[in-house]
């Protein structure tokens, strides 16, 4: 087996070769802007390693990949009862779907899918003003990954809320079923802003390592959620944490994974390392082309998955 630092820099610069990078997503219209050629990786190991390659502290929009973290805070604020709001199945239909939201009486499939994100966003609301679950939200992600100078890109929550023509439909629509609790643009307003989080692979690593170290953050010894939690969110990213793609994903890759829109993919190899990867190219589900295929050699070369003996 290569040495790790040895296959990340092998990975970053055979990805840097590739010319099929996929299309850098153009509904949020501020998204659009990034260069298709940005490529990172970064991995921190339980043993404390922080290791890197490419374009790894270069910021990017987390999107989709901050549901990882508001699912973890919801759950630590109303456990359990979360699920009766939310389902944990994988949906089979794109991020932003609504088919079967009416057919499920406005309960969205999982918290992964636009939906579910925002019935998630709805939980972390209550009894605050959207300002204060904002910060919360921002406040966890900073301590989760021990720097503070990890901020939200306005520019980002702006465009996103400017043509969230979709979001919108989705949260009027739920609300219609009584699934959300507060005034939709409230839920909304959280959530286009933890989507517009900006962190490089780095700090993304870094702010997932609590799930490879069976809920511990493994520099400090600090315990973020229970083992059996940690356990849980990680059967969440495998079988919803790439929308259509899940089921592709874990095949290929074998390990857990939340993806953004912004092309960044946060992989956890329990008990051994967090991982996260950037290129804002994205393949036909919406998951980061070459991120996706990074994590799939990098997986491979390492002996790294979850069915691994
Ligand atoms: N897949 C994603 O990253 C989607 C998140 C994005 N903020 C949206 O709502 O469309």
């Amino acid at each position: 087996m290569p040495e790790l630092e040895h296959a990340l820099a092998d990975v970053a610069a055979e990805m840097a070769e590739r010319s099929d990078r996929g299309d850098v997503a153009t509904y949020i219209p501020q998204l659009g802007k990034v260069d298709p050629k940005r490529f990172g990786i970064a991995a921190v190991t339980n043993d404390g390693r922080v290791l890197v390659a490419g374009d790894a502290d270069q910021a990017f929009s987390i999107q989709s990949i901050s549901k990882v973290f508001t699912l973890t805070l919801a759950l630590g604020n109303v456990g359990d009862a979360l699920w009766q709001r939310v389902g944990r199945e994988p949906s089979g239909n794109p991020f932003n779907s609504i088919v079967q939201l009416e057919h499920e009486n406005g309960i969205p499939r999982n918290p992964f899918i636009n939906a579910g994100a925002i019935v998630v966003s709805d939980i972390l609301l209550a009894g605050h003003q959207p300002r204060e679950a904002i910060g919360e939200i921002l406040r966890f992600i900073q301590f989760l990954a021990d720097d503070e100078t990890i901020i939200i890109d306005r520019e980002v929550a702006a465009s996103e809320r400017a043509t969230g023509y979709r979001n919108f439909a989705l949260a009027n629509y739920m609300k219609s079923f009584g699934n959300l609790h507060h005034a939709p643009e409230l839920a909304l307003g959280v959530y286009f802003h933890h989507c517009a989080i900006a962190m490089s692979c780095r700090q993304l690593a870094l702010a997932g390592r609590f799930l490879a170290n069976g809920g511990k953050n493994p520099a400090t010894g600090h315990s973020v959620v229970s083992a059996e939690r940690a356990r849980r969110i990680g059967a969440m990213m495998l079988t919803c944490g790439h929308y259509d793609g899940s089921g592709d994903f874990a095949f290929r890759v074998g390990i857990p994974g939340k993806s953004g829109v912004g092309g960044g993919i946060l992989g956890i190899v329990p008990g051994v390392a967090s991982l996260a990867v950037w290129s804002p190219g994205l393949n036909a589900n919406g998951n980061s082309k070459l991120g996706s295929i990074a994590l799939e050699k990098l997986a491979r070369m390492m002996n790294w998955s979850i069915f691994a003996p």
